[in-house]
C-alpha cells in the first residue's frame, strides 16, 4: 500500500510538467573508437550538457539487481529501477538462487510438468533463448534442467533454440550450440533421449514483443510445434548452412527443424507434452505464451492445431493479467512504484513511446504490471512502430513521440510526462555503426523540441537512459582495450554496454533550490526521487537518494 507522499521542504512544484526522457541505449561511452554517441552530431545534447546540471549514473550489474557489476544493463532492469526508486534483485539472480537451493526443483510446477510428461510417456520441452546473455535467460539454467530432469525420471527432452547474438557476440551462435548439442548427446542413454529439436534467429521467431509483429510467433509456432519449415540433421548443421545461404547475422537467422534420417522432424510438440519456457524476461515471452494458453477465442494467426500440453514459463510475465497460469520461479515483487504513489497523490501522469518500447514506459516502468493505477489520472500512448529493419529507418518514430509529448507539455492536462526514445538501443542492435549515427542525430532534433515546449510552460526536463548501447557499437578486446577485427573491418558489436549513462537536468526555472552540483556515484534508481522532488515531494524513505543536493 502506498501514502499520501510529504510535501518537499524546499522544492515545490513548477507551473509546468516534470519531463522524463528516456533516450534508451544512450551511454556515455569508454572507447573512443566504436562511440556512435561521440561520434554523431548531437548540437542540443551538447549545448544542455554545457549548460545543465548533469552528472553520469550507474545502470548495470549490481546497481540494477543484477547479479554481478559484469552483467550489462537492459531495458527491463532499467526501466523497472526508474519506476519504482529501489533495485530488487532480477530475474536472472532469482532463477540462479532457485536452482541452486533446488526450490526450482521443488515447487508445484516442476512436478506437475515433469509428473506429466512421465505419466502419459510424453516429452518435455523447452523453448526460449541459448545463450548466456542473462537479459532473457542463461544457459546454465537450461543445462541444469536437463540435467534434473534426467534425474527424475523424465525420458524424452526436446529444446527448440532461438539463436541470440544480441545480448551476446553477434556470431557467437555456435559457442553455445556446439557444446550443448554435444552435452546432449552425452547425457543421452538408453533411458534418456534429448535433442535439439528446433530453433531460429530470435529476431525472425517466437520472440515478438508488444503485439509488434505477430507473424513472428505464428513461424515460431509452425516451427517449434508443428514442425514446418527447413530440416537440417542437427542444430549446428542448420546455423552453418544457413549462414552460409543467407550471410544473416544471428539475431536474424530463419528458423530451422531438425529432422531424423526419414525426414521427420526429432521433436513437434503433441498432446500429453510438457513444454517449459525458459526465458525469465516477460516482454518477449507473453505472445507465445498466449499461445499455448489461449482457448478458442485465440484471433492473431492459424494454429492448426493446438496440442493439450502443460505449459509453464520460467517466471510469472505479467503480474496484472498473472501470464502465465504457471511458472517455475517467483518473480521480484516490485511494489510501490512511482506510478503508484502519483496516482495516489492524485498527480496527473502520461506515458508514451513507439511499440516496440511501449511496454518499457508502462510495463517495466509500473514493475511489469500492465494496467493503471487510477486510469482516470494515466494516459498511455503507443505510437506504431515500423515493421522493417531498423537501419533502413533509423529515425524510428522520435519525430511523432515527440509531436504527442509537445502536445502533451502545452496541454497542461499533465504533471508528469515519460518517453522513451528507441533510437540509441533500437538500431544500436543492428550493429551498423552509420545507422546509428543517423538514428542519433535524429533524437537530438527532436530534444530540441523538447527543450523548448519544457521552457515555455515552465516545466522541468529530466534527459536520461535505462543502460547503454550506441556508446558501445565495436567488440573490444576485454584486456588488452583493442578493437576486435574481422576482415580487417572492426567487429560490430550488437549488445548493451556496461557504461554509465547521463542524467542531465533542463530546469529553465531555477531558483537556487538545489545545488548545481549533482550528487555522484548514484545509480539510475535514483531518477526517481529526482522526479518526486521536482514534483513538489519528499520520496518515500526507502527510496534510493535523490540525485539533488539540497
Ligand atoms: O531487445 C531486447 O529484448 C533487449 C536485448 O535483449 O533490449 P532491451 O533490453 O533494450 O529491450
Ligand atoms: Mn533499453
Ligand atoms: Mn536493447
Amino acid at each position: 500500500m502506498v501514502e499520501k507522499l510529504k510535501k518537499h521542504p524546499s522544492l515545490s512544484k513548477k507551473n509546468g510538467p516534470v519531463v522524463l526522457a528516456i533516450m534508451d541505449g544512450v551511454g556515455y561511452g569508454k572507447y573512443e573508437e566504436g562511440d556512435a554517441v561521440k561520434a554523431s552530431k548531437l548540437p542540443n545534447l551538447d549545448s544542455l550538457t554545457a549548460s545543465c546540471p548533469h552528472v553520469a549514473v550507474k545502470a548495470h550489474g549490481t546497481a540494477v539487481g543484477l547479479p554481478s557489476d559484469g552483467d550489462m544493463g537492459n531495458s527491463e532492469v532499467g526501466h523497472n529501477a526508474i519506476g519504482c526508486g529501489r533495485v530488487f534483485s532480477q530475474g536472472a539472480k532469482l532463477v540462479s538462487n532457485s536452482i541452486a537451493t533446488g526450490h526450482l526443483y521443488q515447487g508445484e510446477t516442476w512436478l506437475k510438468l515433469t509428473n506429466n510428461v512421465k505419466e502419459k510417456d510424453g516429452t518435455l520441452h523447452f523453448i526460449g533463448l541459448l545463450s548466456d546473455g542473462n537479459v532473457h535467460s542463461h544457459i546454465d539454467h537450461l543445462e541444469h534442467m536437463v540435467r534434473t530432469a534426467k534425474s527424475n525420471g523424465v525420458k524424452t527432452v526436446r529444446i527448440h533454440a532461438l539463436l541470440d547474438g544480441r545480448d551476446v557476440g553477434a556470431t557467437s551462435a555456435l559457442d553455445y550450440f556446439e557444446p550443448f548439442q554435444a552435452f546432449l548427446a552425452e547425457l543421452s542413454d538408453e533411458s534418456f533421449d534429448a535433442k535439439i529439436a528446433s530453433g531460429g534467429g530470435r529476431m525472425v521467431l517466437t520472440m515478438d514483443r508488444y503485439d509488434a509483429n505477430w507473424d513472428m510467433v505464428r513461424k515460431g509456432w509452425e516451427t517449434h510445434v508443428l514442425g514446418l519449415g527447413q530440416i537440417f540433421p542437427s542444430a549446428v548443421d542448420a546455423i552453418k548452412m544457413l549462414r552460409e545461404e543467407t550471410k544473416a547475422i544471428d539475431q536474424d537467422i530463419p528458423g530451422f527443424v531438425v529432422a531424423d534420417e526419414d525426414g521427420q522432424p526429432v521433436g513437434t510438440i503433441e498432446d500429453g507434452d510438457s513444454v517449459i519456457f525458459f526465458n525469465f524476461r516477460g516482454d518477449r515471452s507473453l505472445e507465445i505464451t498466449k499461445a499455448f494458453e489461449e482457448g478458442d477465442s485465440f484471433d492473431k494467426f492459424d494454429r492448426v492445431r493446438v496440442p493439450d500440453v502443460e505449459y509453464a514459463g520460467m517466471m510469472e510475465y505479467d503480474g496484472d493479467l498473472h501470464i502465465p497460469a504457471q511458472y517455475l520461479v517467483n518473480p521480484p515483487t516490485i511494489t510501490r512504484t512511482m506510478s503508484e504513489y502519483l496516482a495516489f497523490n492524485k498527480v496527473r501522469q502520461y506515458a508514451i513511446s513507439e511499440t516496440q518500447k511501449y511496454g518499457h514506459v508502462t510495463y517495466f516502468f509500473n514493475g511489469n504490471k500492465s494496467g493503471y493505477f487510477d486510469e482516470s489520472l494515466e494516459t498511455f500512448v503507443e505510437v506504431p512502430s515500423d515493421v522493417i529493419p531498423f537501419e533502413e529507418k533509423p529515425e524510428m518514430k522520435c519525430k511523432e513521440i515527440t509531436d504527442k509529448v509537445v502536445e502533451a507539455i502545452e496541454s497542461g492536462d499533465y504533471d508528469f510526462i515519460r518517453l522513451n526514445y528507441p533510437n540509441g538501443d533500437m538500431v544500436g542492435h543492428t550493429g551498423v555503426f552509420e545507422a546509428v549515427k543517423t538514428s542519433m542525430e535524429a533524437m537530438d532534433r527532436q530534444i530540441a523540441r523538447l527543450k523548448e515546449a519544457v521552457e515555455k510552460v515552465g516545466g522541468v526536463l529530466i534527459l536520461t537512459a535505462d543502460h547503454g548501447n550506441a556508446d558501445d557499437m565495436y567488440e573490444h578486446n576485454k584486456k588488452s582495450g583493442d578493437v576486435t577485427l574481422e576482415d580487417g573491418h572492426p567487429k560490430a558489436k550488437t549488445s548493451h554496454s556496461l557504461n554509465p549513462v547521463p542524467c542531465i537536468i533542463f530546469d529553465p526555472t531555477y531558483n537556487n533550490e538545489y545545488k548545481k552540483e549533482l550528487k555522484e556515484g548514484l545509480g539510475i534508481s535514483s531518477i526517481t526521487a529526482t522526479c518526486m522532488n521536482f514534483l513538489g515531494f519528499e520520496a518515500p524513505e526507502d527510496y534510493d537518494s535523490s540525485i539533488l543536493d539540497y
